[in-house]
């Protein structure tokens, strides 16, 4: 069986506030390296012709272009993290820079939540291929892999839709979340 991997590197920022790392509590910036497998849903035969699975062109093209037109130079915010209140109050313009995760922004729900927009990308374009698994090297000795189901793996989103499984190139909800959210934390989301 084929496999088509990919590689793209994006800079970006984040906190964890958990608890778990006094030191990952404060935002911190890391260029990151995302790599996914691709392969097709059906069995290949090479056609003596053209011989490719599917054009690397139209195999990466909308994922790439979501990495480097949203994901790079993005700020990564738990959906429970104040500072999206100190931006949706000071820099609001700046809200869609940032992209909100269910639960700390980690490079493990970072991972399952890629998979699960890349596989909607992949889904739009006629479901030829699947990304089968993906790895994110948070740092030069720090990586995570994964190849499951992400919507297993995920917790269980706010929304029956959240931005992880839609083939369009957002990075949050805060639209949508917006009210819900200026409950949560006073009104400066609204
Ligand atoms: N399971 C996870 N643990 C940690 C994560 C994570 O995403 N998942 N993230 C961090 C921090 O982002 C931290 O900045 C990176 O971790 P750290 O080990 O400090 O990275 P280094 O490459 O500098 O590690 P060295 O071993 O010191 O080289 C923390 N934990």
């Amino acid at each position: 069986m084929f496999s088509l991997v990919f590689s793209r590197r994006y800079a970006m920022a984040h906190r964890l506030i958990a608890g778990l790392s006094e030191q990952c509590a404060i935002p911190h910036g890391h260029n990151e390296i995302v790599t996914v497998t691709l392969r097709a849903v059906s069995p290949t035969h090479l056609d003596g012709a053209a011989n490719m699975v599917v054009l690397f062109e139209r195999a990466k093209g909308t994922w790439h272009r979501w990495i480097d037109e949203h994901v790079d130079h993005s700020l990564h915010l738990s959906a429970d993290d104040p500072l999206l209140d100190w931006f949706a109050a000071r820099e609001p313009h700046r809200l869609a820079r940032i992209l909100v995760t269910p639960g700390d922004p980690t490079t493990e729900v970072l991972a399952a939540c890629m998979m699960a927009k890349l596989n909607a990308f992949l889904a739009a374009d006629g479901g030829l291929l699947v990304c089968a698994s993906i790895s994110v090297d948070e740092t030069p000795t720090n990586r995570v892999t994964f190849d499951g189901d992400p919507a297993a793996a995920l917790p269980r989103p706010l929304l029956e839709n959240p931005w992880w499984t839609r083939a369009d190139m957002s990075i949050s909800d805060l639209d949508a979340l917006a009210p819900a959210a200026a409950n949560l934390h006073g009104d400066a989301l609204r």
